[in-house]
């Protein structure tokens, strides 16, 4: 039985007479919420089970994330599933062609030397550089986190037309602008395997609202993980509770 929240609308399972395709976020979705971003456990039955969506969906399952591609590579092993890093930044299609976005990189090296020498002054801080863009994670210092806002507000308005910062889980994101998590899904959807089919996402943060936006524009389905105001229609608890929904859509592609 899958677990509720309750007054919340339980998504029921994707109809077997529709093609599907699905978006999966990864922190705080498929796995819990941890301490440092290195820490988070992946177990083989989340693989498994990506995997076994993948060859039942004919190749249209993505990972839609604020992470970097290689560090979901680190933590997935999954060299061959299509992934969207860094909010949109990046993409790895199913082919294994990958692309960075490269149009704001000057500017974010600008910032850069800047948000290191803000962290360097406080032990608890942690600057994780994806390449294309910065996380500077407060987890450990949440008292801090409007002082910070405003000087990365400070910062990153420096660079108007290039620029952006993002609040996830205890995270200031800086990133190049016209990247975010509906574009990505509109990307993938744009083209083989994903094309002409019903997204379904499933993610738990304000970043994957935008990718919410987009299901919705495409009448799917949009499923958000954990409390707070969503542009989603449904709900799902925590990453357990979405291990078990997926697991009940893999037993129903599975009887077709
Ligand atoms: O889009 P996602 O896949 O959900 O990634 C969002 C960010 O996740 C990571 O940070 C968050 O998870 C950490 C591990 O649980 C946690 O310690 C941190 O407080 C969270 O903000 C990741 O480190 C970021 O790069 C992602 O953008």
């Amino acid at each position: 039985m899958v677990s509720t929240i309750s007054n919340e609308k339980l998504p029921e399972l994707p109809a077997r007479s529709r093609a599907w395709a699905l978006f999966l976020d990864l922190d705080g979705t498929l796995v819990e919420l941890v301490d440092h971003p290195d820490n988070i456990a992946v177990d083989d039955a989340l693989r498994t089970r990506l995997e076994t969506l993948s060859t039942l969906l004919d190749g249209a399952v993505a990972v839609i994330s604020g992470r970097a591609i290689d560090d979901l590579d680190k933590h997935l092993t999954l060299p061959t599933l299509a992934m969207s890093g860094q909010h949109g930044a990046e993409w790895r299609d199913s082919q294994g062609q990958r692309q960075i976005a490269q149009a704001h990189q000057k500017a974010l090296e600008a910032v850069r030397h800047q948000v290191q020498q803000r962290v360097d002054r406080d032990d608890a801080l942690y600057l994780e550089d994806k390449g294309a863009s910065l996380a500077l994670h407060y987890r450990h210092r949440p008292e801090a986190g409007d002082i910070l806002k405003g000087e990365l507000v400070s910062l990153v308005n420096e660079y108007p037309d290039t620029l952006e910062l993002h609040q996830g889980k205890f995270v200031f994101e800086i990133k190049g602008q016209g990247y975010d998590k509906g574009v990505a899904l509109e990307r993938f959807l744009a083209s083989p395997p994903f094309a002409d089919r019903c997204p379904v996402f499933i993610g738990d943060d304000r970043t994957d609202e935008d990718g919410f936006r987009t299901v919705n524009a495409h009448q799917g389905m949009a499923i958000k993980v954990g409390t707070g105001e969503s542009v989603a229609a449904s709900r799902l608890t925590d990453p357990q509770a979405v291990h078990e929904w997926l697991d009940q859509w893999i037993a129903l592609l599975q009887r077709s």
